[in-house]
């Protein structure tokens, strides 16, 4: 039995993550962490040890799945790697250089883990035909719409797209552009357009551009069930990981 740890249990995702430990058979939903645990409406096991703060916990578990804050991730992932816990981490926020010093203290604990941007399939699939794209179309721009209650901007998958896309490019970008707000973020030469409002959940359109033609690829995930298959697909395979990974693409 795999005793796990769920940071940010008494948010939308963790109460997701929460429900999905407690219907596999050979998972144990060990611990809990969030601020206001004591305070919540979660009902829990009478096993499972509730945290409000990184302090309180005195003992290791078997895996540590995240989803938190952009603000606590880093702090949580390295304290879940020095106390042996395998972290499977969902939270956006980790900069590029937090991912390699965390991939590096992992290898120096001798410990696998999984950094995912997005667990959803239809996410998966659009960041790797994004990639397929950029080899033929080195112009695009990406527009990320979430609900109006995300903490951070742009979103994760955004930024792990806009890399994709710089990875799979042999050609340089064509356009060029001005300092202007109004024409997103630039990350690796792609613009990144963020919305934020009600009634969304988790969507992502990317844009390219060639001479007289356009691609378009768009993924929603309607439901925040959607995420659920990658986690679930993370916690079967967790154990086999020897290195921390970045993408459920490499778990596939
Ligand atoms: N990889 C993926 O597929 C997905 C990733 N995400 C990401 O997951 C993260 C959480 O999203 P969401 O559930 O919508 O957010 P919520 O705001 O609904 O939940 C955040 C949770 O984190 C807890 N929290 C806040 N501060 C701390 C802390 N210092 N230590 C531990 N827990 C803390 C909150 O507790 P309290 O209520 O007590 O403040 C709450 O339980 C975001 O970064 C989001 O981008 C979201 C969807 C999919
Ligand atoms: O906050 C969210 O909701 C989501 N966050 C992740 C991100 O920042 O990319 C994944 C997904 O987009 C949902």
């Amino acid at each position: 039995m795999y005793q796990v740890l769920v940071a940010g249990a008494t948010g939308k995702m963790g109460r997701k993550a929460v429900e999905l430990i407690e219907q596999k058979s050979n998972f144990a939903l060990a611990a809990v962490l969030a601020p206001s645990i004591a305070d919540s409406d979660l009902t829990l096991p009478q096993t499972t040890q509730c945290f409000s703060d990184l302090s309180q916990i005195n003992h290791s578990y078997d895996i540590w799945l995240d989803f938190t804050t952009p603000q606590a991730v880093y702090q949580n992932t390295e304290f879940a790697l020095q106390h042996q816990m395998r972290p499977i981490i969902g939270t956006s926020g980790l900069t590029e250089q937090q991912v390699a010093s965390l991939q590096q203290l992992a290898q120096q604990q001798q410990i696998g883990g999984l950094i995912a941007p997005n667990f959803g399939l239809s996410a998966v699939l659009l960041m790797k035909f994004a990639k397929m794209a950029a080899q033929y179309l080195p112009d695009a721009e990406i527009i990320e719409l979430h609900h109006a209650d995300k903490k951070d901007a742009p979103s994760g998958t955004a930024l792990a797209t806009a890399q994709q896309i710089q990875a799979g490019r042999t050609q340089p970008v064509k356009k060029t552009w001005s300092q202007n707000s109004a024409r997103g973020l630039n990350v690796d030469g792609v613009p990144i357009h963020a919305v934020r409002l009600p009634g969304y959940i988790a969507h992502e359109e990317v844009l390219f551009g060639g001479t007289g033609e356009a691609l378009t690829i768009r993924q929603d995930s309607f439901d925040r069930g959607s995420f659920m298959t990658g986690v679930n697909v993370a916690l079967d395979k967790i154990s086999d990981l020897t290195q921390l990974v970045f993408g459920l693409e490499n778990l596939l």
